[in-house]
């Protein structure tokens, strides 16, 4: 039996417990925790994989709750019409507000979320037409044909199958292209907007997407109280739900889907026993749970900061074998392929870019091209402006003034979604793997621009077919660089050598018409680089056209058929390496030399640059 076997078998019999005769009081639980269970859902995703806290998600429940009330009870329509409208109103809302929200950093979009929740509590607090703070009696039953969903033990199904429809769908969408992007986002876990905007991906869309997705499960799941209760009144969507919604969230796991409803579970049935419990300690009524709440939460952020559910799956781990890797069928139809320039071609053409940043003119009036076949190497000490000129031209900065073309077309002024779309795909100086992903899913997010399938898709299982194809590459280009062997182990479980040739298989996945590599050997061992220069002289035999901005001069000169050399952000000289090894300016420029002007002498000499480390000499091989 595997994990997922436990799975399935624990949802058949949670579906079949009505059937069973157990007391009602059960029954009305799980409904609670059912319904919990959804709106955490939506949180795991928005908060615990987006990194996006929100407060505000019990809103979002008021809001299909009293869309039904009120079209129910005031205008005597179905409940059917109701979930539709308070889908409808949901999504314009979560457009709005997500739209005005979701490009806010820090603190302040908890407290935009605090505040929206806020304001539609008192809204629906003060509308007359929604009762104010009594609500709306009456709601009618579900109804299909003639089959009512008037008992709690009826409820009880479309509530289960509603949560585990979601759970599916989550699941489901975290193993997929849109959820590849969701996952590199979470600026807690070291992600954030560079890589996937160079993967080509609209990052402010992918947190818009995960925000309507967590308003639509909220909304479904007040939908479903409101004809559970048969009335609504204002005291279930407030600040307070919103608190104890990311509580559950927090309790459980707030990245696994999982911990939705283990949270939801605990919380649910702890509150009940504290509730009774805690008046006979305190003596009198009040609401002691709260308290125990906050104490609890502190416990668990600092003692078990990933939730429970993490834990009690690796206890389950213990004695059910884990989920195997999803093979990977490599008979797949291949992506399709953009059709590259010939060798010689006019690939990047550089024209006095400049770039300043107040005073300083960190790039200066630089200007080079690649034909497609270089391999061209862009070097200088350190502050010579050669990750900014690298920056320039991936589009992560704007120019001052200058001019890129790639392929003939302008880039300058694009983002760098725009320019990966053009053909230039790039890796980073820092390396930027998910850690939590497979080797392979972070090479299967190079491939983000070569396919199609959205969030829908994604959660309705459509995406299949293209998911396969999307692997498929992946895997291949593991193969083309010796990496074939870790597909399926974490990226964080491994050295910074294989990570970087990971981010190198990543980039070569969205087939680009060029590739930049940022200082690639920087901070590797002598048998990393050398498995790293292997890597890049196949990729040079194949006829690649790379720009590598590098420290380690052997490295650049071994690999490099010309060399672009900067010094105070200005062109210093562009040549063969053996050109530049020759050149007294550029020694000058690394080493300092007696006949340097005054100002020149007067600078400190670049950190960590020496004759004995980041020598000219190229016989200095592995020295460095
Ligand atoms: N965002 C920024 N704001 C202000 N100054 C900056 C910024 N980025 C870079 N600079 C300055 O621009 C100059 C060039 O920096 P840059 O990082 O491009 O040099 P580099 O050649 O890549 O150096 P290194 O080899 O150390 O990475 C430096 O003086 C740096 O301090």
């Amino acid at each position: 039996m595997q994990r997922s076997h436990l799975a399935a078998a624990s949802a058949v019999a949670l579906l079949a417990l009505p059937f069973a005769p157990v007391p009602d009081f059960w029954i009305t639980q799980l409904n609670y925790i059912g319904l919990f269970s959804l709106v955490v859902l939506g949180l795991v995703l928005l908060t615990g994989v987006g990194g996006l806290t929100s407060f505000g998600q019990a809103a979002f429940a008021g809001v299909g709750a009293y869309a039904t009330g009120y079209l129910t009870t005031v205008m005597g329509l179905s409940p059917w019409l109701g979930l539709v409208a308070g889908l409808a109103i949901t999504l314009v809302l979560a457009l709005a507000i997500g739209a005005l929200t979701l490009r806010m950093s820090g603190h302040y979009l908890p407290l935009a979320t605090i505040c929206w929740c806020l304001a539609l509590y008192y809204l629906i607090g003060n509308l007359e037409a929604l009762g104010k703070y009594d609500g709306l009696l009456g709601l009618p039953a579900l109804t299909v044909g003639d089959f009512s969903f008037q008992s709690e033990r009826r409820i009880y199904g479309l509530i289960w199958v509603a949560a585990l429809l979601a759970a599916v769908g989550v699941t489901r969408l975290l193993d997929s292209r849109p959820g590849r992007i969701m996952r590199a986002l979470n600026t807690n876990r070291g992600g954030g907007s560079t890589m996937p905007e160079a993967m080509g991906a609209s990052t402010f869309r992918h947190k818009l997407t995960m925000f309507v997705v967590a308003a639509l499960l909220a909304c479904v799941s007040g939908w479903l109280y409101a004809h559970m209760q048969r009335s609504v009144n204002p005291s279930p969507f407030g600040i307070k739900f919103g608190i104890e919604y990311l509580f559950m969230a927090v309790l459980g796991g707030i990245g696994t889907v999982g911990g939705a409803f283990t949270g939801a579970a605990l919380v649910k049935l702890a509150e009940d026993q504290l509730k009774v419990v805690l008046p006979l300690v305190f003596g009198g009524s009040g609401n002691y749970e709260i308290i125990v709440f906050g104490v609890v939460l502190v416990l668990v952020l600092r003692f078990a900061p990933e939730g429970l559910w993490p834990l009690i799956s690796r206890l389950i781990a213990r004695w059910l074998p884990a989920r195997g890797s999803r093979a990977v069928d490599e008979h797949a139809p291949r992506l399709s392929a953009r059709s590259h320039p010939p060798r010689g071609a006019a690939l990047l053409e550089v024209r006095q870019i400049r770039k300043q940043f107040g005073g300083l003119t960190a790039v200066n009036d630089i200007s080079f091209s690649i034909q497609a076949g270089d391999i061209v190497g862009l070097i200088g000490p350190n502050g010579a402006g050669k990750s900014t000129t690298f920056n320039l031209i991936s589009g992560v900065l704007p120019l001052t003034s200058g001019e890129v073309r790639l392929l003939g077309q302008r880039v300058d002024g694009r983002g760098s979604r725009e320019i990966a779309r053009a053909g230039l795909s790039r890796t980073f100086q820092h390396v930027k793997l998910v850690p939590d992903m497979t080797v392979l899913e972070n090479v299967a997010l190079g491939c983000y621009l070569r396919t199609q399938s959205g969030t829908a898709a994604a959660m309705l299982g459509l995406d299949r077919a293209e998911e396969m194809q999307a692997r498929a590459e992946a895997l291949r280009q593991l193969r083309r660089i010796g990496l074939e062997a870790q597909a399926h182990e974490l990226a964080g479980n491994l050295a910074l050598g294989p990570q970087r040739l990971v981010e190198i298989a990543r980039a070569l996945a969205s087939d680009p018409s060029l590739l930049l590599l940022d200082e690639p050997a920087a901070g590797l061992r002598h048998k990393e680089k050398q498995a790293l220069a292997e890597v890049l002289k196949q990729l040079k035999a194949e006829g690649l056209s790379l720009l590598l901005v590098e420290h380690d001069m052997d490295f650049v000169m071994k690999l490099t058929d010309r060399i672009v050399v900067m010094e105070f952000g200005r062109w210093l000289m562009e040549g063969t390496p053996a050109e530049v090894q020759a050149s007294p300016a550029v020694r000058a420029a690394y080493l300092g030399a007696d006949d340097l002007p005054d100002e020149r002498r007067a600078a400190p000499k670049p950190a960590g640059i020496s004759s004995g480390d980041r020598s000219m000499d190229s016989s200095n091989e592995g020295q460095a």
